[in-house]
Formats: C-alpha cells, structure tokens, sequence
C-alpha cells in the first residue's frame, strides 16, 4: 500500500477537505498559525472536531492517538476532569476583570515554588509575549541593545527573534521572515546549538554589548535536540563572564520534562525563565520571571513598559493552575518516562528490522525520529534529515490514525493519558509504514 500526500483511501476525510477548502479563502494558508499548515508533509490539514485523553476525532469521525498535544500544553491529555472542572467554575465567576484577582496570586505562587529560578514572575497571554517580554527586560536591566539567539531555536514570532528560526520557520523555509527589518535584527547574533567555541567567540568579539542569550533548554523546534552538559555549563560562564542576562526558554520545556522543567533536570541557574504552553492547561497564557532584582525593573515596579488586557485572564489561570497542582500532586514523570522509553525502543527496534537510516532523540516525553545517520546537535546536523521520507511516514501513520507532528522539525509530546496499549499499537503502525518506506 503506498501513502501519497495527502493520505489514501484508508481513511475518509471528506468533510475535512471540504472544510479546509473554505479555510484557504478566509484565512491566510487556511490556518491561524502556519506550524498547522502542514507544508512539511503536504496535502490538507485534517480538520478536528474534538479531543479527549490521548486522543483526536476529526470531523469525518476518525479516531486518532496525538502525538502533538496541542504542541505541548496538554501533558494531562486532553479534557482532565480536574482542568474541566476548573474552568467551568471559573467561567461561571467572570471571564475577565482587567483587574487583580485571586487566581493570579494562586498562579504566580505555582510558578515560583515549581521553577527553581523563578523568584518573582509576570503572566502574560502567549509563550512570544513571554520571550518578547524577557528580551525587553533584559536589555532595561543591562541597559545594551544585543541578544544572542541559536540557529534552529524558535522563541515565538518576535521580529528580533526571526532569525535562523525553527519550528514553521525552518519548515516552510522562511528562517529570516521578510518584514522582520535589518534595523531590528542587527543587534542579534545567531550562535550554533551546543558549539563552545563559536559561543566564546561571539562573546570576545561582541560581549561588552550583549545584553542576553536566550536558548531552548532542550530544543524541540528543529526536532528534539540535546544540549551537551558543556554547552550549558559554559553558556552559563560566559554570560556571567560578560555581564550579559541568561534566558532559559522553557516555553515547550516548563513542567514537561521535569515539574521544575529543564532547568531543574539539568541544574541550569538562569536569570530569567519564560514560559507558556502547560502553564496554561491548553488555553493561552505565557510569563516570564526570574531573579527579583531583575523582575523589579518591570512597570510599575520599575520603568521598562510590558503590559496586557487579558493578562492573568481568570478562565486560562483556573486552567494553569489545575493542571499544575495535578501535576504536583500527582506527578507523572515516571510514567511518562516509561511509556516514552517503550515508544523510543519499539521505533527504533522496527526502524533497524525495516533497514531505515534513523536517530531517534529524547528527553522524557518529547521525541523526534529523524531519518538521517547523523546524531543532531545543531541546525547544520538537524537539517540533514530525510524530509520527504518523514513526510511518507507522517501520512502512513496518520492513515493508520496516529498523528505525528506534521514536520520533522517538531518533537513529538506523550501525556499522560497515553496507554502502553497506544504506545504499542502506534509502533505496531510505525512498524507497517517503515516497510514501505524501504
Ligand atoms: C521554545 C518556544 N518558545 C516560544 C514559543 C512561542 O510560543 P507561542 O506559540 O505560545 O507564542 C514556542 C512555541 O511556539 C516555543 O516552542
Ligand atoms: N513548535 C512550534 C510550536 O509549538 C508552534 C505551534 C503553532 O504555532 O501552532
């Protein structure tokens, strides 16, 4: 049987197509985000009716196991009872005050004693308004203009952070968005993912400018790359050598593959974290926060102007804030850890029997396949994967009703809905789908 595309007859999707037809006219690609649009795997975007636990119906009624979790945010799997009940409750109180409320003590207070860096942080509305914030923050406090960003590293669509851009970016081939003007990018210098000497060598030519270097604390967006224990001991040393701010980009990372995020797992003492995705229980929040003396430079405590009408929104913090009490009260780490070993051994044991040139990459429950023979560890290496190839298994996969991340730049997400039967039955699928991919 062979996958074209846009899917083969296994499946009926229909409605799907009809309705994504309608979408193309009313929105820009149909989508209202281009990581959805599938333009690394080509044909339509299954459109989605509803979601419960670890699975997706589409509007023609298949069924399917997510690997995306809504890129992220729903480690619960979808629909928690506790996250449900939570938001219901709220919705029957206000939908928004533009006013201090309860829940954002609650919320900030989670934060603080969950993330081991943060001392004092600030709720914001999305993960690019958390790393767009940090940036602002850490120039005010430094008083210089320069970031240093990493290739393949996607922080959100922040015009200084358009830049070798992962995620969508890299997919449909945009890393440098036009737009984006020269003026704004000329203070950011693009480092490569875990090289010490090219870091260093940025810094001795541009370190009495730099105000802050920003990084993903486990890449997710050129697919899941590791950082090497001297990448981010030295990224440590050098920022603090120089006088420039340490952000910790945990947007994807916070409270996915530790309750304290990367930062715990890897003992990384940033001066400043961002956050979004889990933070927010499947609705829109993000924040930033860190070390206090920084934090106070923040209006009104301080004078650098970040701001938000929906900011500490009562509906998203109730959604925050149960899902990270879940998450604390019932952590499921271990048991995302084990689930997501099975999936990690059981692809690459079918991969090896099939003959398909493959790494896989994993920290707890994000993971990448890529089909290459070379271990990513930067953009230059991560990019060398088989794209087309990815796209041939995404749709054997999707047909058989697994859905991967539609790009081999994305890290695939397990929650802790998944069962091992799911887990078995996608690498049974993965099993058939690598065998024609031959
Ligand atoms: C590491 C990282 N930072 C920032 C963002 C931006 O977050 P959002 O899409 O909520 O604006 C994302 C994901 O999109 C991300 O993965
Ligand atoms: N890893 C990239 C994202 O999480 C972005 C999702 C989106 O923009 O829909």
């Amino acid at each position: 049987m062979s996958s074209t595309a846009s899917g083969n007859a296994r499946m009926n999707r229909e409605k799907s197509q009809q309705i994504f037809a309608k979408a193309k006219q009313l929105m820009p690609g149909g989508v209202n985000s281009p990581a959805r649009a599938f333009g690394g795997v080509g044909g339509d975007p299954i459109v989605f009716d509803r979601a419960e636990g670890a699975y997706l119906y589409d509007v023609d009624g298949n069924k399917y196991i997510d690997y995306i979790g809504s890129w992220g945010p729903m480690i619960l799997g979808h629909r928690h009872p506790r996250v449900v009940d939570a938001v219901k409750r709220a919705a029957d109180r206000a939908f928004s005050f533009g006013a201090p409320s309860v829940g954002e003590n609650i919320l900030a207070q989670l934060i603080i004693d969950l993330v081991p860096s943060i001392e004092m942080v600030r709720l914001v509305n999305s993960g690019t308004e958390a790393t767009m914030s940090a940036i602002r923050v850490a120039r005010g406090f430094t008083g210089r203009a320069g970031i240093v960003k990493f290739a393949g590293n996607y922080h959100g669509h922040v015009d200084s952070l358009l830049v070798a851009a992962g995620s969508a970016a890299a997919t449909l081939g945009v890393p440098n968005s036009p737009g984006v003007t020269p003026g704004t990018t000329q203070d950011t210098h693009i480092g490569r993912y875990n090289d010490v000497p090219h870091l260093e060598q940025l810094f001795a030519q541009h370190g009495s400018e730099i105000a802050a270097v920003i990084f993903e604390p486990v890449v997710g967006n050129m697919g899941c790359v590791i950082p090497s224990p001297e990448f981010l001991r030295s990224l440590r040393e050098i920022t603090r050598k120089h006088g420039a701010l340490l952000i910790c980009d945990e947007v994807m990372t916070g409270f996915r593959v530790s309750i304290g995020g990367a930062q715990q797992l890897y003992g990384i003492e940033p001066d400043l974290t961002t956050l979004g995705k889990i933070v927010g229980g499947g609705m829109p929040i993000g924040a930033y926060g860190g070390r206090a003396d920084v934090m106070k430079h923040v209006l009104p405590a301080g004078k650098v102007f970040q701001a938000g009408t929906l900011s500490g929104n009562p509906i998203a913090t109730a959604a925050g804030i149960a899902t990270l009490e879940q998450l604390r009260e019932t952590p499921p780490y271990e048991y995302l850890e084990k689930i997501s070993a099975q999936l990690e051994a059981g692809l690459a044991r079918e991969a090896t029997q099939a003959n398909i040139p493959h790494v896989i990459t994993r920290v707890g429950s994000m993971l990448t396949l890529f089909f290459s023979s070379v271990r990513p560890q930067d953009w230059e290496t991560a990019s060398q994967s088989n794209t087309a190839r990815y796209a041939s298994y995404f749709w054997g996969l999707a047909d058989r009703g697994i859905y991967m991340p539609c790009s081999q730049y994305e890290a695939l997400f397990i929650s802790a809905a998944h069962t091992p039967e799911d887990i078995e039955a996608t690498i049974r699928s993965a099993a058939e789908v690598f065998k024609t991919l031959a």
